[in-house]
């Protein structure tokens, strides 16, 4: 399993480079991100978010946890104007829920791990969760879309959660 970085840690800004080449090791990072996606009980995942700077996307959103998808160098269209608000959580900031708006329709434009170009439309929790992730790659935190007021007591929460896993480490 691969460490996932909290907010505010400073490496969540950095901006990920497009992927040159699917290499073993690539492929075998885009395992890792998926086995640790699974484990932390989220539907996505950002390789920003284990400190791997490049553009490389993992999500799966099938009840069974076996359909996991693949995007690499993607690029995120929306289709329509209208946003929509969705519950949104991350888990950089672990246990912080809150509304961010964002068009509810979008284009995907990506690689999948053979290297096969992925070119579809999609809308709702698809479409939500690849703006999410998308924002990861381009060093944007959902929290950023919140009131400073939000934001300082997501930082207080994260801050709380992180003891708490420290301790619960060493028991
Ligand atoms: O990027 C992440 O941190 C994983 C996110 C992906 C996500 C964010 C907002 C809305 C949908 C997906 C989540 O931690 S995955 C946990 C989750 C699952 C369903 C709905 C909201 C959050
Ligand atoms: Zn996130």
């Amino acid at each position: 399993l691969l460490p996932i970085l909290n907010y505010p840690d400073p490496r969540l800004r950095t901006i990920a480079t497009p992927v040159k080449k699917i290499t073993d090791d690539i492929k075998t990072l885009i395992t890792d991100m998926i086995d640790t996606m699974y484990d932390a009980q989220g539907i996505g995942l950002a390789a920003s978010q284990v400190d791997q700077h490049i553009q490389l996307i993992v999500m799966d959103l099938s009840e069974d946890k076996d359909t996991p998808m693949v995007f690499i160098n993607p690029k995120v269209t929306p289709l329509v104007e209208e946003k929509q608000p969705y519950e949104e959580g991350c888990l950089s900031v672990p246990d912080v829920y809150d509304k961010v708006d964002r068009p509810n329709k979008v284009r995907i434009e990506a690689l999948d791990e053979n290297g096969k170009e992925i070119d579809k439309e999609v809308e709702g929790l698809l479409a939500v969760c690849i703006q999410h992730e998308m924002d990861h790659l381009n060093g944007v935190i959902f929290v950023d879309y919140l009131s400073k007021l939000k934001q300082t007591r997501a930082r207080d929460k994260v801050r709380k959660v992180i003891k708490i896993r420290e301790k619960q480490e060493q028991d």
